[in-house]
């Protein structure tokens, strides 16, 4: 009798290796982000980066390096976060600074509030700025706050001007509203990606938490994208507390596969 994987399994090593591992809160210090890079290391391979605030940029690739994983595992940050205000200088002064102190990754919050009164023009220009502010050294990755956005036609607008703007990936959420990640949401940004024809990455971020949820965002974007569309190089989830029930998953069929071997001689 041979061992059957469950499907879940498959996707919790994908999913793992599409996940920015975060850690955004006002009491992380030095210390929790030690912790959050020491997570990284896993039996089943590595996420795609770690989501920290600017302040622990530093401290993120140290600990990184520390365990062999500079470069490995990028260092990625948020700006104009969680606000989105439409600051353009400030947005682009703190993105500037982030790239500085090494972040691979800059995620920086659309001005969703502007783009709901009718201003399309400082969003735009927020992401350009911006764009020009990671020199070619940081990818950029937009976040539109669809829950806040709520209606179709504005999510997708706000995805079609970050993509104008220079995005290199379009974001769901910040994780700090009531309103995250939703398969509505994904579908539209998807699809706007899709129609842009440029080479635009997705993220879904914010209340992803277990295996059955990466499971739906990941078929959609193979519905939409294709199978093959699907890398760290354009699909990303960012997730503060995926990682333990992706491992469980991954570790619950480990220990099947090794009882089964025990009881099937080995093979
Ligand atoms: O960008 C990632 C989000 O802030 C994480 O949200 P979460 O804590 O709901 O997983």
């Amino acid at each position: 009798m041979t061992a059957t994987a469950s499907p879940h399994v498959s996707t919790a090593r994908q999913a793992l290796a599409l996940m920015d591992l975060t850690s955004l809160n006002e009491s992380d210090t030095d210390s929790v982000i030690e912790a959050l890079c020491q997570q990284v290391k896993t039996p089943f391979g590595n996420p795609a980066a770690v989501c920290v605030y600017p302040q622990f940029v530093v401290t993120a690739a140290r600990a990184l390096s520390a365990h062999q994983l500079d470069g490995q595992v990028k260092i990625a940050t948020v700006t104009n976060f969680p606000h989105g205000g439409e600051d353009i200088m400030g947005a682009a002064r703190e993105t500037r600074e982030a790239v500085a102190s090494g972040a691979n990754e800059v995620d920086v919050v659309f001005p969703y509030r502007a783009l709901m009164k009718g201003d399309e023009a400082t969003g735009l220009e927020l992401v350009e700025m911006c764009k020009a502010a990671c020199g070619g050294q940081a990818l950029l990755k937009v976040i539109i706050e669809s829950g806040e956005l709520k209606e179709p036609a504005l999510i997708r607008r706000a995805s079609e001007l970050a993509i104008e703007g220079g995005a290199d990936f379009i974001k769901t959420s910040t994780g700090k509203v009531p309103v995250n990640a939703t398969l509505e949401a994904a579908n539209i940004m998807l699809n706007v990606i899709k129609d842009s024809g440029k080479d635009v990455g997705f993220k879904a971020a914010g209340g992803v938490r277990t295996t059955e949820e990466a499971a739906e965002y990941l078929a959609l974007a193979t519905e939409i994208m294709g199978a093959k569309w699907i890398t760290p190089e354009h699909f990303r989830f960012g997730a503060s507390s995926l990682l333990g029930n992706l491992l469980n998953t991954l570790s619950g069929s480990a220990l099947q596969a090794t009882k089964q071997s025990t009881t099937h001689g080995g093979y």
